[in-house]
């Protein structure tokens, strides 16, 4: 591609062309950028290559003219920002593979909302384990529907990288006249705000489609809310961060539209559906993150009965109703325990 630029910083490539993917890319390219969009299945690269849409995952909106669909591993090399966005079970697979492709230095921006099962590790933790020394890592995290951010409707979302100065270029780089990136040095609160919040939404879901009401459902994201400052406390997350974007942000928006993929599926489990009927072939990255958060609060021994509820539930050791007979019978505690 010719850039049009000699800073590579400049050039961004988008691993995984699924709705996010795409929508980044588009964004990205709003904001300037000429982008490489890597996708896996080479059909697919090609026709949207051509007719200019993600039929398949982002129906009815156009690809952005800067944006260049492929799945040549090669075109990779140019990009000097690298966002990857796969889900959070497949990160350490595909980081894996790609790695010999990207450029050296090249910063790679985690854009998945998941921990690790089995390693119960953050996505920036399966980072620094599979890329070679010397790529630097941020993440990016905040409340933002695919479909809203790709047709250009504004968005708010956290950058979040250790080094501090390293975000807010990487925010500027990205930002564009609706996509505004604000940006940290609280990687760890930002990637918590991402995973936690979708398997709290689950929750919301489960509530809200189990015909519990309004109330019930308020009271549960406040609940849930706590539990997820009280995670970010033991893991190292700042609450400040928790309280932005990526935390109370994310979890109001997931956690109350059945647009969400996770409240989607959570509404469908409340209404009677296996976890396997509920998920419908989309991706709902809390069903695989559920156990992940819980082991990790467990051995910190942080209460997340919330989150512990919507584990049981879709390991099979709880129905809708005992899980929701569990929490309200709960012993009575002071709010702020
Ligand atoms: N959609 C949204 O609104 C938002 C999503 N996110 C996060 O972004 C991440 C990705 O989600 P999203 O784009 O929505 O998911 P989608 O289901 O829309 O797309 C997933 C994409 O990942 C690709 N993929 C899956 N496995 C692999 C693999 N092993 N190697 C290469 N590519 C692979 C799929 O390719 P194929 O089609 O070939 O299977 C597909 O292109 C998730 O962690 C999600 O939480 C974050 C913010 C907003
Ligand atoms: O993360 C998202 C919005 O910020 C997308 O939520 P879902 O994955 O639940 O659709």
């Amino acid at each position: 591609m010719g850039s049009g630029t000699n800073d590579p910083s400049e050039v961004v490539a988008v691993v995984g062309g699924g709705s996010w993917g795409t929508a980044l890319a588009n964004a990205a390219a709003a904001a300037g950028r000429p982008v490489t969009l890597w996708m896996r299945d080479a059909d697919a690269a090609a026709r949207m290559q051509a007719e200019r849409v993600n039929a398949r995952y982002l129906p009815g909106v156009g690809l952005h003219a800067q944006v260049r669909a492929t799945a040549e591993a090669r075109a990779l090399a140019e990009a000097g920002t690298v966002l990857l966005v796969v889900p959070a079970q497949t990160l350490r697979g595909v980081l894996s593979a790609l790695a010999p492709s990207l450029r050296l230095g090249a910063q790679v921006v985690l854009c998945a909302k998941g921990i690790e099962r089995g390693s119960d590790a953050f996505m920036s933790a399966v980072a620094a384990e599979t890329l070679p020394a010397g790529m630097p890592v941020a993440v990016l995290s905040g409340p933002s529907f695919a479909a809203d951010v790709a047709r250009g409707l504004p968005t708010a979302v956290t950058l979040a990288s250790e080094d501090g100065a390293r975000a807010a270029r990487l925010a500027g780089l990205l930002s564009g006249p609706a996509f505004r990136l604000y940006h940290t040095d609280d990687v760890r609160g930002v990637e918590i705000g991402g995973a936690g919040k979708n398997v709290l939404a689950i929750a919301s879901g489960i509530v809200t489609g189990r015909g519990l009401g309004e109330s019930a459902r308020a009271a549960l994201i406040a609940r849930a809310f706590a539990e997820l400052m009280r995670f970010a406390r033991a893991y190292g997350g700042r609450a400040e961060t928790l309280m932005g974007l990526s935390g109370l942000g994310d979890l109001v928006l997931t956690a109350s539209s059945s647009q969400s993929r996770n409240f989607a599926f959570g509404e469908r489990l409340g209404q009677g559906a296996t976890p396997e009927q509920a998920s419908g072939g989309k991706l709902a990255e809390g069903a695989f993150t559920a156990a992940a958060l819980v082991g990790l609060a467990r051995a910190r021994e942080v209460e997340m009965p919330v989150a512990e509820a919507v584990a049981a539930v879709i390991a099979g050791e709880l129905t809708v109703d005992g899980a929701m007979a569990r929490l309200l019978s709960r012993p009575l505690k002071a709010e702020a325990e």
